[in-house]
């Protein structure tokens, strides 16, 4: 690691509270780093056990445990995750060693793509005692096997023996993000199609029923198309383009959506996302939610080309969207008593209300992860026009990473 072209190669992904993602152009794997809010959790789990004799709380007990954590990861997507999911679908990550002060360095070198909350935050920073990350194909884009073994790059030697197992699907890299997505299918709601017996006025919005009812009249099987991007017959049109056309549905009386394509031209929104200005999401509001809708029209339209690193056209680029599901149950209380008339509603939608009111974004979703793991088409459907309309960081569209 003597050089800083080396890190000038990584390209930010995306970050969480516990790590934040850089991905290699070159080889297509990212690494996710470990932040010091992960390092701190860790620590006090440590103290606490220490206070009751049962560990140390040292600096050397402290990377022990971080290093059993993501240790922990693996044995959770092999043991877990795979059965549930099946082999085909599910790449199994490598814990790696890096050098020193390659998160540090690495990630000063994409701030700008970060999210603006997250930059100032000191939890947010890389842990630079942190000598291990977690390494995993770039899910951005369509996993070859073959490519990817093949062409590590020196600052990756170390990581070649990966074990991959790439999810593919065509032109569309589909990710979901959450370890606790569904683990107990629906029940916000009755089994019926009907909602308005079975919802609070907190779960949904009060216009849910009325909203799937113009979604099914109006979408057909036609979101299916919008949403499977061939990459032959359809090209983007560059960032000014998207935004412009996003505008004048934001104009038109559609809802709150304002995007962005995630990639070097247009890193994320620099305002943050956190602040109600915008989002850390890529995302073309449709017809159907309100706007004059430009999903399918992005896709259709004969539009500028892209051009890649080296300054080339691209014309084949690849779209991956992410969806971060949320938990798919409703918990209940152990005893079987009455949660005050909340019985019905799920933990998104009730966080929904106090990250409203407490800034975290301007208005509420009406996306519920009850409907998208429902079974029920119109429900699903329902559910994904609500991610496209409010995306917030449940939805993520990016093109070529
Ligand atoms: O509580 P929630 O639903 O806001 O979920 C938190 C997530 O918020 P978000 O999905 O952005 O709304 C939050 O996600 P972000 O890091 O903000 O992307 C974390 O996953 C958090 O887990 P932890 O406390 O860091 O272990 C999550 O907290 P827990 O679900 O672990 O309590
Ligand atoms: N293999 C991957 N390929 C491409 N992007 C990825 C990959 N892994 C993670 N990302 C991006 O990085 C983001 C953060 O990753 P991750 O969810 O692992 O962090 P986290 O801190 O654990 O998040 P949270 O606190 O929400 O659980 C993801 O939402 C995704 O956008």
């Amino acid at each position: 690691m003597d050089s800083m072209r080396e890190f000038a190669n990584l390209e930010y992904r995306g970050e969480g509270n516990c790590a934040i993602v850089l991905a290699s152009k070159k080889t297509k794997q990212v690494y996710r780093l470990v932040k010091c809010k992960a390092t701190q959790k860790i620590k006090k789990k440590l103290e606490r056990n220490s206070d009751c004799g049962l560990s140390n709380s040292d600096a050397k007990s402290i990377q022990s445990a971080i290093r059993a954590e993501l240790d922990d990861v693996i044995s959770y997507m092999n043991n877990v995750i795979k059965p549930l999911m099946s082999e085909q679908y599910v790449v199994t990550p490598s814990v790696t060693t890096i050098p020193k002060s390659f998160g540090e360095k690495s990630v000063a070198l994409v701030s700008d793509a970060r999210p603006a909350h997250r930059r100032k935050s000191q939890c947010d920073i890389v842990d630079p005692d942190v000598r291990s990350a977690l390494v995993l194909p770039d899910f951005c884009f369509v996993y070859h096997p073959k490519t990817q073994t093949s062409t590590t790059e020196p600052i990756l030697e170390q990581f070649s023996d990966l074990s991959h197992r790439g999810i593919q699907s065509g032109h569309v890299c589909l990710t979901i993000t959450d370890r606790s997505a569904s683990e107990h299918g629906s029940c916000c709601s009755s089994e019926s199609d009907s909602f308005g017996s079975s919802h609070t006025d907190l779960s949904c919005s009060s216009q849910r029923k009325d909203s799937l009812e113009e979604e099914d009249d109006d979408a057909g099987d036609e979101v299916d198309g919008d949403l499977c991007v061939r990459n032959q017959d359809g090209h983007f049109n560059d960032v000014s383009d998207s935004q412009q056309c996003v505008h004048k549905a934001h104009n038109g009386g559609g809802g709150y959506v304002q995007p962005y394509i995630c990639n070097k031209a247009s890193p994320f929104s620099p305002n943050g996302y956190r602040k109600g200005v915008g989002t850390d999401c890529c995302v073309m509001q449709d017809r159907r939610v309100g706007g004059e809708g430009f999903i399918s029209d992005f896709l259709r339209s004969p539009s500028m080309p892209s051009q890649n690193d080296q300054g080339v056209n691209d014309s084949q680029f690849t779209i991956s969207i992410e969806i971060k599901p949320k938990k798919g149950f409703i918990l209940r209380h152990p005893h079987g008593e009455s949660s005050g008339g909340m019985e019905q509603v799920c933990r998104f939608c009730m966080h929904q209300i106090l990250k409203r009111k407490s800034g975290q974004w301007p208005q509420t979703s009406s996306y519920c992860p009850l409907d998208l793991f429902s079974g029920n088409r119109q429900r699903m459907k329902h559910a994904l026009f609500s991610l496209i309309k409010t995306p917030q960081n449940n939805l993520k569209i990016c093109r070529n990473g």
